[in-house]
């Protein structure tokens, strides 16, 4: 069963705050979501494999610490996804970023995709799949059903805002990945929209609305 983390550092809640606010402008909901991005991303590699190695200090030789080369791709899933992607590289700059481009149909509230691309050796990466909402969960469940249809073995979803349903929907079709969130909103509204959320995410980074 998929762990749920929920990254309730006092620095991500507060700009957490911002992002929600309907008064957040395009400029600064940017600016926020790429920090908050940048934050979780500091959480989620706490478990990054270490090896250890020799290094000359001015006074001695000490064994000390590295990261031990495991290879990494963050996959933002189009549109909303992109925004989170410089703050993860900001912290990871050697990871490939890979695309999945899918949209929620707005009546049937299903995933459509429409664009995948991955770096060439799949199999031998780890995965986190960045988006800043998991609503019904369709999108997330497409995008990792997309990424193991390819080869993808370790895979972390990471958002902003999960709705419970969201959650649920991922652990039921992929117990294997482990979910990474900000915050765990209430529902969704009759449109699927997260309440209390933050409104569209696509069209608020972009300014399309
Ligand atoms: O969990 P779900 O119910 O599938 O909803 C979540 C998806 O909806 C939003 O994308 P949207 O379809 O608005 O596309 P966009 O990023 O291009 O705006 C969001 O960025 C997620 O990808
Ligand atoms: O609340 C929601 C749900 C889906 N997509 C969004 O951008 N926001
Ligand atoms: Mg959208």
């Amino acid at each position: 069963m998929s762990k749920v983390y929920v990254f309730d550092h006092p620095l991500i809640q507060h700009k957490l705050t911002y992002i929600r606010d309907k008064n957040t402008g395009t400029k600064e909901f940017r600016e926020l979501v790429d920090e908050v991005a940048t934050l979780m991303a500091f959480e989620i590699t706490r478990e990054m494999p270490l090896e250890e190695i020799e290094v000359e200090t001015p006074v001695t030789t000490a064994k000390s610490k590295v990261l031990s080369g495991k290879k990494l791709a963050i996959v933002p899933i189009l549109r909303a996804g992109i925004g989170m992607v410089d703050g993860v590289l900001n912290l990871i700059p050697a990871a490939k970023v890979g695309h999945i481009g899918l949209y929620r149909d707005p009546e049937t509230l299903k995933p459509i995709e429409y664009y995948a691309k991955l770096p060439a050796d799949v199999e031998e990466r780890d995965f986190i799949i960045v988006d800043p909402m998991l609503a019904t969960g369709g999108s997330a469940v497409e995008a990792i059903n997309s990424l193991k249809k390819r080869g993808a073995k370790n895979i972390k979803f990471m958002c902003l805002i999960a709705a419970p349903e969201g959650v649920e929907a991922i652990q039921k079709v992929h117990g294997d990945v482990d979910i990474y969130i900000a915050a765990l909103d209430e529902k969704l509204n009759d449109h699927g929209y997260i309440v209390p959320g933050l409104g569209d995410a696509g069209d608020r980074l972009f300014g399309t609305k």
